[in-house]
């Protein structure tokens, strides 16, 4: 690992650490855990705390799809899914790019839909990232684009319909060496990556998006944050809140 990849890392950890640390609540009873690189460090946090007694035992864990679901599984944790737990004390995610005001873009591993599902159960949403997804406008920093989950067969007439509402670039997500052929979601869905420079309005454009037929979701998750946990180079963490507060946390 580069010195670069370590500092990554160790601004991830940082984030997920000291978001947990901060809300689990103590007497949880269901908590969601979302996709991502990131989140893998919640999960430790987790089973270092339970192992401690400090978290109760009894939790249920939510999963946003495969990976988070071996997390669970691997950490030891009480897995559940959420069509039977569509209320959540808490849920703890990692994200692309984040504005000030907390709205997001998610879904660079392609879990936006469960993510989303999640979220919104969740009674309290908290984003863990590094420095580098900490932005002033959404589109200026994850220039991939904005992911959408989208029907397979809808595919070619979805990414007609982003190129007439002004995206710039339309991607379907393809598999890459380790698959000929698109990526496919938990949902056996597709990825769209529509990049539309910076975003000036992400309410607006997640609505419009979402209302194109054959989409099942956007990666545009709009004040749904309460709070936003980022890793900082020096061994910081920025923590933003839905009200607007901002605390550097030594
Ligand atoms: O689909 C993936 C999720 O939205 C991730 O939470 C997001 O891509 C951030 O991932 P990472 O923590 O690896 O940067």
């Amino acid at each position: 690992m580069s010195s670069v990849e370590a500092t990554i890392e160790a601004a991830k950890r940082l984030a997920a650490f000291t978001a947990i640390d901060t809300h689990f609540p103590k007497d949880a009873k269901v908590v969601g855990i979302g996709s991502g690189s990131t989140v893998i460090y919640c999960v430790e946090r987790i089973v270092q705390k339970k192992a401690a007694g400090e978290i109760p035992a009894d939790v249920v864990y939510i999963p946003t799809g495969f990976q988070s679901k071996e997390l669970i599984i691997n950490g030891g944790l009480q897995l559940g899914a959420v069509d039977g737990y569509p209320v959540i004390d808490v849920a703890f995610d990692g994200a692309d790019e984040v504005d000030p005001a907390l709205n997001c873009i998610k879904g660079g591993g392609a879990c936006l839909f469960q993510e989303k599902l999640v979220a919104i159960c969740a009674k309290k949403f908290v984003l863990v990232a590094d420095f580098r997804k900490n932005s002033t406008a959404l589109g200026t920093q994850w220039l991939q684009g904005v992911p959408i989950e989208v029907v397979p067969t809808a595919h070619a007439k979805v990414r007609q319909d982003l190129l007439a509402m002004g995206a710039k670039t339309v991607t379907l997500r393809l598999g890459g060496k380790a698959k000929a052929g698109p990526v496919i979601t938990d949902n056996c869905n597709v990825i769209i990556d529509a990049h539309f420079g910076e975003i000036a309005d992400p309410s607006t454009l997640a609505r419009e998006i979402k209302l194109l037929v054959g989409v099942v979701d956007v990666g545009l998750f709009i004040n749904m944050a309460a709070a936003s946990y980022f890793g900082n180079e020096d061994g910081t963490v920025t923590a933003k809140f839905s009200n607007g507060d901002v605390k550097t946390i030594q």
